[in-house]
């Protein structure tokens, strides 16, 4: 997510430049809230359409998910300024605009307003600009502080089931940090693909990771342009995902089973450690991902090394037999709520708060890849949720239901990301996705 308007001023002189970056922002929220797209996702296809310098992407990438972080609170500060029904793209039009006015400061008052009041014309006639521009005039005029919001729900723009169960889990103190932490601008995690040569790669405004020894930590910035990305001597990878085959610890000969692969993160870092003959089975039930997996692992040079399979791993044991596998990843399908930073739509998700039919399916696939593991072989279980239902209750659940299973402690030289012998690790920690990896070993 490149969060940067700092080069904004230049283009604000350009009106039309910057009515198609709010006209395309504006499309980029409507796809999300009003037909269910991921963000990341309607963002690039739109990007991609559009004929916009890298400035107004970051432009229109910094309305986008500003907006989406700050949608209930945007929605408090608007409630006084109209009632009644109203279209949802001019609500999130208006939304987009006081988003602009209250957290970017370099955008003047009058070209928010202003863009707004054409857009609403354009797409909705005059009637509806009279509208919009009725409401941003008051809006505008009007003091935000007079009407602050009443609970952690609207000041921090999260759903009051997602704050119940932070608060409930983590206690008041570390639940108000993590929600502060979530509306910040992401960091961008990058693992270095030769750990020789971390600190040979010439990227501006790295450092090195303080969890992971292959990884490197930038503020900001756009590395899938750049050569070292293509040449596939770095990959994009959170500092927090990247301890997942650190902790599998794959031998050079290893059969592995990664039963959730998609789109092949972890599957590519698995393959680096298969030196010798080793290989993975890289399972993900939709074809489409599968071909992802390819795509990075051929940019990686890891190819050789992975065979994509498309599988519901759920039954995982109908396709292989007992005792196949030396080491198995299940990087499980999980609510997403420890990539609330990166990917802030995930919190308005439907289905993000069904803790219990997520751990069902993790269970199931956990259970069904436990059989095709190896007598002393290894499985690890990672999802990048907060949730304690799917992540030390899974394990807890598990191995009291497969007894011929032990839980194998993870050490980590940063205590505070260890618990219950797993790694846990909460965003506003060390500023990664919150992240949660067991590890297991069959008796
Ligand atoms: C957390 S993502 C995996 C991310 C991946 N390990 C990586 O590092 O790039 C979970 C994946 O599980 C897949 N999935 C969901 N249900 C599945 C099932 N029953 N069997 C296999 N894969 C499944 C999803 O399509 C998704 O790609």
């Amino acid at each position: 997510m490149a969060n940067n308007i700092s080069n904004l001023e230049e283009k604000i002189e350009n009106p039309h430049l910057q009515f198609n970056a709010r006209r395309i922002a504006l499309e980029v929220l409507t796809e999300v809230f009003v037909k269910d797209a991921y963000a990341n996702i309607a963002l690039d296809n739109l990007l991609e359409e559009s004929q916009l310098s890298e400035v107004d992407r970051n432009f229109v990438t910094a309305l986008v998910y500003g907006t989406i972080s700050r949608k209930l609170l945007l929605e408090h500060y608007l409630d006084e300024f109209f009632h009644g029904k109203t279209k949802a793209w001019v609500k999130l039009l208006l939304q987009l605009t006081i988003y602009q006015i209250i957290f970017m400061d370099r955008v003047p008052t009058s070209a928010a307003v202003d863009e707004a009041v054409k857009l609403a014309k354009q797409q909705g006639g005059q009637t509806t600009a009279n509208f919009v521009n009725a409401v941003l005039r008051n809006f505008s005029r009007a003091k935000i502080e007079e009407n602050p919001p009443k609970d952690f729900g609207t000041k921090y723009s999260i759903p009051d089931f997602i704050v119940q169960k932070l608060i409930g889990q983590y206690g008041k103190e570390k639940a108000v940090k993590i929600f502060e932490s979530i509306n910040e601008p992401s960091h961008v995690g990058l693992r270095v693909i030769d750990p020789q040569a971390r600190n040979s790669v010439t990227l501006q405004d790295c450092i090195p990771s303080e969890l992971s020894p292959v990884g490197l930590v930038a503020k900001s910035g756009n590395f899938a342009s750049t050569k070292d990305f293509r040449e596939g001597k770095i990959t994009i990878q959170d500092e927090s995902s990247q301890l997942v085959a650190q902790v599998l610890d794959a031998g050079a000969d290893d059969l592995v089973l990664d039963a959730c692969a998609a789109p092949g993160g972890k599957t590519c870092h698995i393959a680096s450690y298969l030196t010798g003959n080793g290989r993975v089975i890289a399972a993900d039930v939709y074809d489409h991902k599968l071909r992802l997996i390819q795509h990075n692992a051929k940019r990686l040079h890891v190819l050789d090394k992975i065979e994509p399979v498309k599988l519901d791993s759920r039954k995982v044991s109908d396709k292989y037999s007992a005792e196949t596998f030396d080491k198995i990843l299940v990087d499980a399908p999980c609510s997403g709520l420890g990539l609330m930073r990166r990917k802030p739509d995930i919190r308005y998700r439907k289905g993000a708060g069904d803790f219990a039919n997520l751990q069902e399916i993790q269970l199931s696939i956990l259970s069904s890849c436990a059989e095709s593991l190896k007598k002393n072989g290894i499985m690890v279980y990672s999802t990048c949720t907060l949730a304690n239902e799917e992540n030390f209750e899974v394990i807890q659940k598990f191995l009291v239901s497969h007894p011929d299973f032990e839980q194998v402690e993870i050490k980590h030289e940063k205590s505070d990301i260890v618990k219950d012998g797993c790694i846990l690790i909460t965003p506003e920690q060390y500023h990664t996705d919150g992240f949660f990896i067991g590890k297991l070993r069959k008796k």
